[in-house]
C-alpha cells in the first residue's frame, strides 16, 4: 500500500454524525467520528447494505435535503458546517461518481451532459469545447461525444459519469464502486488515470469498493463501517489487511487476493454438462443498430446444463447478444433456436417460464412496490397457491439476505440488495436456462460466495447458465468462455486455454484470474 503521509489539515470532519431514513426507526449509522484529509486517498469498506452509499451522499450534502431522512451531529467541510454553505456549492466541490451512473445524468447526449456540468461551474462557452475534448480523451470516450447516453453500454456510461465529475475539478472526489461495470483493462486504466490526476491536482479521494485489490497502491487510509452502523476501523493502510483479517472476515468483506478462495473454498461439487444435446443454438446471427453492425456472423451452440461465460471489452456487444438469446431483441439476419425451435415460434409465457433473464441494471426489472410483491409477481401469474408462494418468497428472502426488507420499495434498496433481488426473482421456479447480465457486481465477499453456491446448485440440478461478467475469477469456474470482439466470437473454449493466450487477452482487454496474476511476475500482464 501507499506510504502514509504526515497528517494534513482535515478537509472534511465528521462529528458525532448519525443518519436514519425516516421510514425506518433504526439509525443506519450512529455517532460517526472521522476525518478525510487533504491530498489523501481513503478506502471505505463495508458489507452490502451497511450504509456506504448513504454516507457518501451525506458527506457531499445531497442528504438529508433530497431524501426523507433525519440526521444529528455535524459535518464540516474546510472548517465550515456543510449546512451553512449556499445550496449546491458543496456538491460542486465534493464530486460523486454514483454507483449507478444512470442516476447521475440530466441531458440526452454525452456532449450536452458535459456542457451542462461546465455551465453549472460558470465556465465561459468559448472554453467548453476544448475542455470536453480533453476530458473525453482522458476517459477514452472521444468517439462517443455526440452519442445519446441511453444508447451507451453500461461501461461506457460509467466512463461518461467520471468525465462529468472530473470537469467539476472537485477538492474531494467520492467514487462509489466506480469500476463495477468496467472491463478488466478499463478498470486498471481507470485506477491509473485517477492516480495520475490525483498526483497532478492533489484532490482527496474517498473510494468505495468491494474488491479493492487494484486500488491498494493508491490508498493511504482505510475506514470500515460495520453492519451495526458504527466505524469499526479508522487506520492507516500499513499492513491493514493483515492486521484486521479476522474483523474483515466477520464483516463479510473481501480481502485482496482472497477472491479465488471465496469462490473455491466451498465444496461446490462437480456437475458436467449433460449429453442431451443443445439447449440453445445460434445460426448466422447479425444484429445492427442504426445501420451499424453490433454483431455479425455469430454461430454458437450451448449444451443442456452448461455454465458459459460471455466476455469481452466494454461495448463489445455482450448485453446485446444476451438479449438476442432471450428473444428480447430480434436479429436482422439468422436465428436463435431454443430447444430446437426458433424463438419466434415460442409462446411468450411458455418461453418466460423456461428462461430466466437478469438485466445489467436491476432497476430495469422492477415492476412492483415491495420486495415481497416483486418476488411473488411471476408466481401469482402462474397460479401458485398463497401458502406455497409465501414459503418460496420467505426462503428466497433468507437466502438473499433480504428478510428485513420484505415491505421495502425495491428502488430504495442498496445497490447490492437490488442486484440480489433481481437474481432472486428469477429463482421462484427453476427455469431450464438462466441468462445473467453481471449478476455478482456490487456484492460483498459473503453474499458473492452464497450467490455462487446457489448458482452451482442450480447447475447441479441441470439448469443451463450463461453469465455476462467482467469478473475473470468467475469465468475461471465456468465450462466454457466465449469472447466477443469486433462483432464476432473470436474465442470459444475452456477458460484454462484462454488464460494462456496473452495476445488475445490484451486485444480483448481481458486479464487472467487473480490466482494466475498472483503467480505471474508483475508486468507480464497489465
Ligand atoms: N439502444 C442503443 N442504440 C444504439 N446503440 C446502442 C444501444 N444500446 C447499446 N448500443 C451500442 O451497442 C454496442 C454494444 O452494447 P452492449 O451493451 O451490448 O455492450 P456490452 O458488451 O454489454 O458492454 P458493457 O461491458 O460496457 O456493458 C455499444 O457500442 C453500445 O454503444
Ligand atoms: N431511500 C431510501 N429509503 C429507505 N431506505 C434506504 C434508502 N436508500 C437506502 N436505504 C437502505 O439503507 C441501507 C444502506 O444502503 P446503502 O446503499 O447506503 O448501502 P451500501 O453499503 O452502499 O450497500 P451496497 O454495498 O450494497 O451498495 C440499505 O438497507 C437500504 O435498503
Amino acid at each position: 500500500m501507499r506510504k502514509v503521509q504526515p497528517k494534513q489539515n482535515p478537509l472534511l470532519k465528521v462529528d458525532q454524525f448519525s443518519f436514519a431514513y425516516e421510514n425506518i426507526n433504526k439509525p443506519l449509522f450512529k455517532e460517526l467520528n472521522f476525518c478525510l484529509y487533504e491530498n489523501e486517498v481513503t478506502l471505505l469498506l463495508g458489507a452490502s447494505g451497511s450504509g456506504k452509499s448513504s454516507l457518501a451522499l451525506c458527506l457531499n450534502g445531497l442528504y438529508p435535503d433530497t431524501v426523507e431522512g433525519v440526521t444529528s451531529g455535524q459535518i464540516y467541510y474546510e472548517g465550515k458546517n456543510i449546512s451553512d454553505y449556499p445550496k449546491g456549492e458543496v456538491n460542486q466541490q465534493i464530486g460523486i461518481v454514483f454507483q449507478d451512473p444512470e442516476s447521475q445524468f440530466c441531458m440526452i447526449t454525452v456532449e450536452d451532459e458535459l456542457a451542462f456540468t461546465l455551465e453549472n461551474r460558470k465556465v465561459p462557452t468559448s472554453r467548453m469545447s476544448e475542455l470536453i475534448t480533453e476530458v473525453l480523451h482522458l476517459v477514452g470516450m472521444e468517439n462517443f461525444r455526440t452519442r445519446k447516453i441511453h444508447e451507451l453500454s453500461g461501461g461506457q456510461k460509467q466512463k461518461v459519469a467520471l468525465a462529468a465529475v472530473l470537469l467539476l475539478e472537485p477538492k474531494l472526489l467520492i467514487l462509489d464502486e466506480p469500476t463495477a461495470n468496467l472491463d478488466p483493462y478499463s478498470t486498471l486504466e481507470f485506477i491509473k488515470l485517477i492516480e495520475r490526476l490525483q498526483k497532478k491536482r492533489h484532490f482527496s479521494i474517498l473510494v468505495i469498493e468491494h474488491q479493492s485489490n487494484d486500488w491498494t497502491e493508491l490508498i493511504n487510509r482505510v475506514l470500515v463501517i460495520g453492519q451495526d452502523g458504527t466505524i469499526k476501523v479508522d487506520d492507516t493502510s500499513d499492513n491493514f489487511f493483515q492486521k484486521y483479517q479476522q474483523l474483515l472476515s466477520n464483516e463479510g468483506i473481501f480481502q485482496p487476493h482472497d477472491v479465488m478462495d471465496i469462490y473455491r473454498c466451498q465444496d461446490y461439487g462437480t456437475a458436467s454438462p449433460s449429453e442431451k444435446g443443445w439447449i440453445l443454438t445460434i445460426e448466422h446471427l447479425r444484429y445492427t443498430r442504426k445501420e451499424q453492425a453490433i454483431l455479425n456472423n455469430i454461430n454458437l451452440k450451448i449444451r443442456y446444463g452448461e455454465f458459459i461465460a460471455l466476455i469481452g471489452e466494454n461495448g463489445a456487444g455482450k448485453s446485446t447478444l444476451l438479449q438476442l438469446m432471450a428473444g428480447l431483441l430480434l436479429p436482422d439476419e439468422g436465428e436463435v433456436l431454443f430447444k430446437g425451435q426458433s424463438l419466434i415460434c415460442w409462446k411468450e409465457n411458455e418461453l418466460r417460464k423456461q428462461m430466466g433473464y437478469v438485466f445489467q441494471n436491476p432497476e430495469h426489472q422492477f415492476i412492483t412496490d415491495t420486495v415481497y410483491d416483486e418476488l411473488t409477481f411471476a408466481m401469482k401469474l402462474n397460479n401458485i397457491s398463497k401458502t406455497d408462494m409465501k414459503e418460496i418468497a420467505s426462503t428466497l428472502m433468507t437466502q438473499f439476505h433480504l428478510e428485513k426488507h420484505q415491505y421495502d420499495n425495491p428502488f430504495s434498496l442498496s445497490g447490492g440488495q437490488k442486484r440480489r433481488l433481481s437474481v432472486a426473482t428469477m429463482l421462484d421456479e427453476t427455469p431450464d436456462i438462466l441468462l445473467f447480465d453481471e449478476p455478482t457486481f456490487g456484492q460483498d465477499a459473503k453474499t458473492t460466495q452464497e450467490l455462487m453456491k446457489m448458482i452451482w446448485k442450480l447447475k447441479q440440478n441441470g439448469t443451463t447458465i450463461i453469465f455476462v461478467t467482467h469478473d475473470m475469477d468467475i469465468v475461471d469456474l465456468t465450462d466454457r468462455a466465449m469472447v466477443l470482439h469486433n462483432q464476432e466470437v473470436i474465442y470459444e473454449g475452456v477458460p484454462e486455454t484462454l488464460w494462456q493466450q496473452e495476445e488475445l487477452l490484451k486485444k480483448t482487454r481481458l486479464r487472467p484470474p487473480s490466482w494466475i496474476r498472483k503467480n505471474v511476475e508483475s508486468g507480464v500482464f497489465l
